[in-house]
């Protein structure tokens, strides 16, 4: 079978209907580079010096591992020089980082989660990174970009993906054409699309949700994952199984692979926080991922995509995966008013 990389399928998507422009292209290339090195980065653990912790926290006040530190640094040194963006914004860093005047400027917004699942570096489970793509408002074309420029709702993302460093390194793909995926040829360092066209199944019998908060969670997150738990006798009438890995993107990989419903909802530990993630680098573009196979993402009222976002690092709560499970739990939150 005749392989076809990551270039071969972007200059497709540049030729073909969705007229991918050609610095998204670009962009993108450069993206999966960054992540090439940051999984590299992960191979290597302890032979690397890349596990532990430094000293630091970051702007949510989480104390920061080399490994978010070093993905974050790789992430911005790759797509500073490319010419495709105007400004950079990452989980790791408290404001937008924007191009340095000796390089050239684009039009685009890189948003990023350098390294998500921190808990899981040190013990050699799967992380990953993701990212998402904006474009500047047109009025902000030819000043200095502000944090206001990337508050756009996830509907206006034009690219969102993650890569995994997991037993394989994985890019997952979507530019609005659908979900792709592609596996590294670590012999040849070449990304190679292995699945096209990924889709969600609507039905499932598989929940993730970090069980150990159960006493905190709102009446209708509590009221679905007690029918799920109740099992053939139950009112949902089969057995479903649990899964939680505590890494974001290893969790909705399964779930863009064999279905499921992933949730990180608001509870009462912090009542003031709508959730645990952060809607520009992890909520929006895993939602836009999901969506385009299939799927449905909600805060439990409202679709993550249409939020108009108040700040970069803002918090929401996230119910996504397989469209009837999520229809239900959102369901769920209407009834409860
Ligand atoms: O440890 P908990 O509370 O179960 O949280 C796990 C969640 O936190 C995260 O690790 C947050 O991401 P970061 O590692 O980027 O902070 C998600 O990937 C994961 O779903
Ligand atoms: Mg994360
Ligand atoms: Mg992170």
């Amino acid at each position: 079978m005749k392989r076809k990389t990551l270039t071969q399928f972007l200059i497709e998507q540049q030729r073909g209907s969705a007229a991918l422009p050609a610095e998204v292209r670009l962009l993108i290339e450069i993206v999966a580079r960054a992540c090439k090195a940051i999984g590299h980065a992960v191979g290597k653990g302890a032979l690397g010096g890349v596990l532990g912790s430094l000293e630091s926290e970051n702007v949510q006040g989480e104390v920061q591992k080399k490994l978010d530190v070093l993905s974050n640094e790789i992430l911005l040194e790759a797509n500073e020089w490319g010419g495709q963006l105007a400004a950079m914004a990452s989980e790791e860093m408290e404001t937008v980082h924007l191009i340095p005047t000796h390089y050239p400027k684009g039009e685009y917004l890189l948003l990023f989660d350098p390294l998500d699942g921190s808990s899981n570096i040190d013990v050699n489970v799967s992380i990953g990174t993701i990212f998402s793509v904006l474009r500047a408002p047109a009025e902000a074309r030819g000043r200095e970009i502000t944090e206001q420029d990337f508050l756009q709702p996830g509907t206006q993302q034009v690219v969102a993906g993650y890569a995994l460093y997991g037993p394989q390194t994985m890019l997952i793909l979507t530019v609005g054409t659908g979900v792709f995926g592609f596996t590294l040829d670590r012999e040849l360092g070449s990304w190679v699309l292995t699945q096209e066209n990924i889709r969600i199944p609507a039905d499932t019998k598989e929940f993730a949700i970090n069980m150990s908060n159960m006493r905190h969670w709102a009446p209708p997150v509590r009221r679905y994952v007690e029918e799920c738990l109740a099992g053939k006798t139950g009112p949902r009438g089969k057995d479903f199984n649990m899964r939680w890995i505590a890494s974001m993107v290893a969790d909705v990989h399964r779930i863009l692979n064999r279905g499921g419903i992933f949730m990180y909802p608001w509870d009462a530990r912090e009542p003031t926080k709508p959730g645990k993630l952060r809607l520009m680098y992890e909520a929006n573009p895993m939602s836009m991922l999901v969506e385009q196979a299939g799927g449905a993402s909600t805060n439990g009222l409202q679709r993550i995509l249409d939020i108009e976002p108040a700040a970069l690092h803002e918090r929401v709560s996230v119910i996504l995966g397989s469209k009837n499970e999520v229809d239900l739990v959102t369901q769920y939150h209407h009834e409860a008013g």
